[in-house]
């Protein structure tokens, strides 16, 4: 059972290596890890992932969000192995062989380095995608077949897990098992704005709905007292 202090990836959503590194540091204790994502990523690179993590006991969710030919990803889960990521994120829609691919790199190269393997995690539908938006971009089948579809992809494709919205954490968790991941963002305690996040439910029903980890952004970071809000979630969660 996961306690509800380490429950939480934070999202740290800022270019800025020093804003994140002080973010961090505050909510140590109040969430179990920091994701960085492209917007971090494209401002500081590596080097910046560092500057972030270094002698920072929390486990860190890489979310780059990987989507290319099975080579590139492999090349590009081997590129960030020495950045310690616990989790990694990949596009479920660049298929199975690219999942697969991405596997096997990260298994090979963390017996190579002596070092924990990175947990792979297939992105499936963003949360900020509607139905609407889905048919946009040619998909006709409902969200909820959708995103088990691509789960289903990224289970046999040797995935640890997904990234989903919280509305369908109760069937892939269902359809996939207890020891699946589901990273869940899409995270919304009442008191706070849905911002651009289209399919949402608040830290204890997304729990309550099978989630392992939820991903909290701008409730906690764009809040008056961030570790007030992060505080006000693991209340919540512990309730
Ligand atoms: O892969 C992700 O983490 C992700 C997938 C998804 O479908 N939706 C989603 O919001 N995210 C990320 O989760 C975080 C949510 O941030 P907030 O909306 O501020 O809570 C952002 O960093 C997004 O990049």
């Amino acid at each position: 059972m996961i306690p509800p202090a380490r429950r939480t990836f934070v999202a740290l959503d800022t270019p800025e290596p020093p804003a994140a590194r002080a973010l961090a540091q505050r909510l140590a204790g109040h969430v179990g890890g920091i994701k960085l994502g492209l917007e971090f990523f494209c401002a500081a690179g590596p080097a910046g992932i560092r500057a972030v993590t270094e002698g920072l006991d929390m486990p860190l969710f890489l979310d780059l969000k990987l989507h290319d030919i099975p080579n590139t990803v492999a090349g590009a889960i081997r590129s960030v192995m020495p950045l310690a990521p616990a989790f990694i994120t990949l596009h479920t829609l660049g298929g199975a062989a690219m999942m697969r691919a991405a596997a096997d790199a990260a298994a090979e190269a963390a017996a190579q380095m002596g070092v924990p393997r990175p947990k792979l995690l297939g992105v499936t539908v963003l949360t900020s995608m509607s139905l609407l938006d889905l048919a946009s971009v040619g998909v006709d089948r409902p969200v909820a077949d959708q995103v088990a579809l691509l789960a289903d992809l990224a289970h046999v494709a040797g995935m640890d897990g997904v990234v989903c919205s919280p509305n369908e954490c109760a069937v892939l968790r269902r359809r996939l098992g207890p020891d699946f991941t589901l990273m869940v963002p899409g995270i919304r305690p009442i008191w706070a704005s849905a911002n651009d996040q289209k399919r949402i439910m608040t830290p204890a029903a997304a729990v309550t709905a099978g989630a392992t980890y939820l991903v909290i952004g701008r409730p906690i970071t764009d809040a008056v007292d961030p570790v007030e809000a992060a505080q006000r979630i693991v209340t919540e969660l512990a309730a």
